[in-house]
């Protein structure tokens, strides 16, 4: 099968002599929840808006289902970048509205059923809305769209603990199960129950590229105390 995501030999440099992402390699099949983790600056930011066409590789190759991206994998690809800018002064069910004319691939039904599960009143103008509600807002207008890839840039930093849980939940009763979700976080104990697998990422370059159950056999620990051990300062 062909993978959804294909980078190799991947750099890309900011200044003269520093480079974020050191010739990566990286393969993801299609089906599968991933765990993108790394230490602050490890380079997982630069690699999802290198995937996003957002910025430009120094040298590599990335495929999106076998094409580059442009403006055809942009309709394959929903992305929750870090920051968003949305208008505050909109209500939720204008963004709804206006996310459903902009996106063909956006199904209404499906974000009006993830704010009722997370009580969110469509009513409601987001500079309203606290800091979490807003990010669950943000995700659900990520996860409304039929896509083959997804991407979350640090996804439920601002959400209460408590929410977490039930937000992944949602995540993941909402979406196709032959779509692919690339997840970036800190936050690995609140998520490693829902990763298939799990790429470990320093310096620019892929460490480790395993499933969760191989972590947890291999390993004989969580994804959690492997990611501490490997990354200890
Ligand atoms: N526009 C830029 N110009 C110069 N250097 C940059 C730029 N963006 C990122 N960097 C540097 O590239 C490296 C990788 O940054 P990146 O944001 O990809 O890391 P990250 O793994 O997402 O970090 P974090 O977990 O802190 O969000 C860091 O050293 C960062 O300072």
């Amino acid at each position: 099968m062909k993978p959804i995501l294909e980078c190799q030999g991947l750099s890309k440099r900011y200044s003269s002599s520093f480079y974020a992402l050191n010739n990566l390699n990286l393969a993801l099949e299609k089906g599968q929840i991933v765990g993108l983790l790394g230490p602050n600056g490890s380079g997982k930011t630069t690699l999802i808006k290198l995937i996003n066409d957002c910025l430009h590789p120094t040298q590599g190759t990335i495929l999106i289902d076998g094409m580059e991206p442009g403006v055809a994998t942009k309709k394959l690809i929903s992305y929750l970048p870090e920051r968003t800018c949305l208008d505050l002064s909109m209500k939720v069910k204008d963004v709804i509205a206006y996310y459903a004319d902009f996106y063909e691939n956006f199904v209404t039904e499906r974000a009006y059923q993830m704010l009722q599960d997370l009580e969110i009143n469509p009513n409601a103008r987001l500079k309203s809305l606290s800091k979490g509600t807003k990010e669950k807002v943000q995700l659900i207008l990520i996860m409304s769209r039929d896509a083959k890839l997804y991407i979350l840039d640090e996804p439920i930093g601002g959400v209460d603990p408590a929410a977490r849980d039930y937000i992944l939940h949602t995540i993941l009763n909402n979406y196709n199960e032959e779509a692919t979700i690339l997840l970036s976080t800190h936050l690995i104990q609140d998520i490693e129950n829902i990763l298939d697998r799990v790429v470990f990422i320093r310096q620019g370059q892929v460490v480790l590229n395993q499933t969760v159950d191989e972590i947890r056999t291999q390993h004989g620990k969580s994804v959690d105390s492997l990611f501490r051990e490997v990354f200890r300062c």
